[in-house]
């Protein structure tokens, strides 16, 4: 009779490895109290900008909050008053030839020689980057329709505006400043651009800063956003940080002074019962412990948030 042998112990099981340390990441631009005035009107004041390789920045801000004065002096178009420009670890006043090199940029209003058509233009514009790729200029202006031939004084706007996108992208920047890139473009080309953008990003690890006042879009492609108004960089952070971090909240008469502590007023606006809704912003530490008992609180959409930090306070 053969012995039945004791089952044999289960081993402990083995404890999870412990997470690798992430590494830090690597900073393509940093804007350190950039600011810049036209007369008495601060068009951009004081913003702290930074951008992460490999991620899609979506600047956000109401028209007249200082967007294209802010990429305006990233291009190097516009002198800063003060404030540093840090480029690909390049510290500068003012950017210049040798860094723009290393941008791609699709402004507003797209000016180009008129006479010329879309192929003069990319072989005109191939000769100051040593990075073009013709392949993708040509394979650009096929997926998003712009036609190759046709002098582009003859093209529509939105079209124009594909075709800078096109020459933008064409020359490999590691870096895409485009402003409000998306403006004028019907929502087939809408939808071409964003999936492009994304699909660029991803595949080639560029880096892209792109205004926008469309919070829908924004959302869709950016990892990362900045809300400007008037001039100030109100938040900077992740849509999932955002969307954690701000709640609206009703109160009876007035709000807590000082607020509690962590929490920082967004926006305040009298509610026609005469009491007062709240929009505040804190990390989820700073709302666990808060003793603040409002009446009511809510989450918000994005678009809610956005338009929370870019509209004024009804009252001070
Ligand atoms: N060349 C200029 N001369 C005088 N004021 C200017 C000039 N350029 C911009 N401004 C002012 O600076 C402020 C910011 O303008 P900016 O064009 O940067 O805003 P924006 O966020 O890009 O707006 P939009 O979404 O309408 O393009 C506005 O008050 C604008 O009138």
């Amino acid at each position: 009779m053969s012995e039945l042998s004791e089952p044999l112990p289960t081993p402990p099981p083995e404890a999870p490895p412990p997470p690798a340390p992430q590494p830090e990441p690597e900073i393509i631009l940093r804007t350190q109290g950039l600011t810049r005035a036209f007369h008495d009107v601060k068009a951009v004041n004081g913003v702290d900008l930074e951008l992460r390789r490999g991620e899609v920045y979506g600047f956000l801000g109401r028209n007249g909050a200082g967007k294209t004065t802010t990429l305006r002096m990233l291009m190097g178009i516009l002198r800063p008053d003060t404030g540093d420009i840090e480029l690909m670890g390049q510290r500068v006043r003012r950017v210049g030839e040798a860094q723009k090199r290393h941008l791609g940029y699709v402004s507003q209003e797209q000016v180009f020689y008129p006479w010329m058509t879309a192929l003069e233009l990319g072989r005109f514009v191939s000769g100051f980057y040593p990075h073009w790729d013709d392949a993708r200029f040509q394979h650009l202006l096929h997926v998003l329709d712009v036609p190759k031939d046709r002098k582009s004084a003859q093209l529509s706007g939105g079209t124009r505006m594909k075709l800078g996108l096109a020459l933008a992208l064409s020359h490999r920047p590691p870096l895409l400043i485009l402003d409000e890139p998306t403006a004028g473009l019907d929502p087939v080309a809408r939808r071409e651009f964003l999936d492009i953008l994304r699909d660029q990003v991803r595949r080639e690890g560029q880096t892209a800063l792109f205004s926008s006042h469309l919070v829908g879009e924004v959302e869709e492609v950016a990892h990362r956003i900045g809300i400007l108004h008037e001039g100030r960089l109100r938040f900077q952070g992740s849509l999932d940080t955002l969307r954690q971090s701000v709640r609206r909240m009703r109160v009876m008469e007035s709000a807590p002074e000082p607020l509690p502590p962590g929490l920082s007023l967004v926006r305040r606006e009298r509610l026609p019962d005469g009491h007062l809704a709240l929009v505040l912003f804190g990390t989820p530490g700073d709302w666990a412990n808060s003793p603040f008992a409002p009446e009511t609180v809510e989450t918000l959409s994005l678009e809610n948030i956005f338009l929370a930090y870019a509209r004024r306070s009804d009252e001070s």
